[in-house]
């Protein structure tokens, strides 16, 4: 049986955030309930395991799982919020004398690898345009509008009929990118805000009203909710469909 470990739940900037003194951000510092580290998620199962993104509190999501190596992870895009730890992850498997296996769709490695072009002597970088198989999971992913902050990926995973989507960092989809939304097990779905007023143009994540009209349209059996920012209050009264439930940091699902 495959888990499903939700390292970060944040968005690019963490809860608590470092300016902030709004409720969220104090109760985060003190008992710790909306203490979020960046998105990242870790699959583990019979089959192998591996994460998706290596944001900049990668090191911190290690050593709470107690985990000395990291052998695959996945990237949806090329932000610092999802990419940050690659570096740390490159020393790791430098001092380790291992090389890490990183997974990208070509133009997000082209990218990192512009920023990170160290990163190459110390992993096998592999591009997954045409689908990838990991931990016995057929993964498929596929470019998703991230509004004012451009383009990522999300990840379609199926393995003994089990079906799930991975989506962090998206808003507005059209048709063509909610089709892989359909026919679900479960959606994780990144909500940055639970009302999110700035401009739609300057925004790039949906947020939990969106979001509940898209789960609407492609009925998943489940979503969780993930890369929240400081607006979600995990001790509030934030009203969600029946079938959603929000990301905690280190809760964990079966992935059956
Ligand atoms: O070209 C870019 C654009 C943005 N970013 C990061 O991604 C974050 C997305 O959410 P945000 O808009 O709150 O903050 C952004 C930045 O931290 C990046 O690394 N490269």
């Amino acid at each position: 049986m495959d888990t499903l470990v939700f390292l970060g739940t944040g968005d690019a900037m963490g809860v608590p955030r470092v300016y902030c003194d709004c409720d969220v951000c104090m109760e985060a510092r003190t008992t710790g309930t909306n203490r979020r580290l960046r998105s990242l998620v870790m699959i583990e199962g019979p089959e192998g395991g591996f994460l998706i993104d290596c944001g900049p509190d990668w090191r911190a999501q290690m050593e709470s799982q107690g985990l000395r190596f990291a052998e695959k992870i996945l990237v949806t895009h090329a932000h610092f919020d999802h990419i940050g730890g690659l570096p740390e992850w490159a020393d790791a498997c430098r001092w380790l004398g291992r090389k890490g296996e990183l997974y990208a769709p070509q133009e997000v490695i082209d990218t990192i690898l512009k920023q990170f072009p160290w990163l190459a002597r110390h992993m096998n970088v592999t591009a997954v345009d045409h689908g990838i198989e990991l931990g016995g999971w057929k993964i498929k992913g596929w470019k998703v509008c991230h509004g004012y902050n451009g383009f990522s990926y999300a990840y379609r995973l199926e393995k003994n009929g089990f079906r799930w989507v991975y989506c962090s960092d998206s808003i507005g989809l059209n048709e063509k990118e909610k089709k892989p939304l359909h026919d679900l097990d479960l959606l994780v779905l990144g909500t940055s805000f639970v009302h999110e007023t700035a401009p739609y143009e300057s925004r790039s994540v949906y947020d939990m009203r969106e979001a509940a009209e898209l789960l609407a349209e492609v009925r998943p059996k489940r979503a969780v909710y993930t890369h929240m920012s400081h607006d979600v209050d995990l001790n509030g009264d934030i009203p969600l469909p029946s079938n959603v439930e929000l990301a905690r940091t280190g809760m964990k699902m079966e992935l059956a």
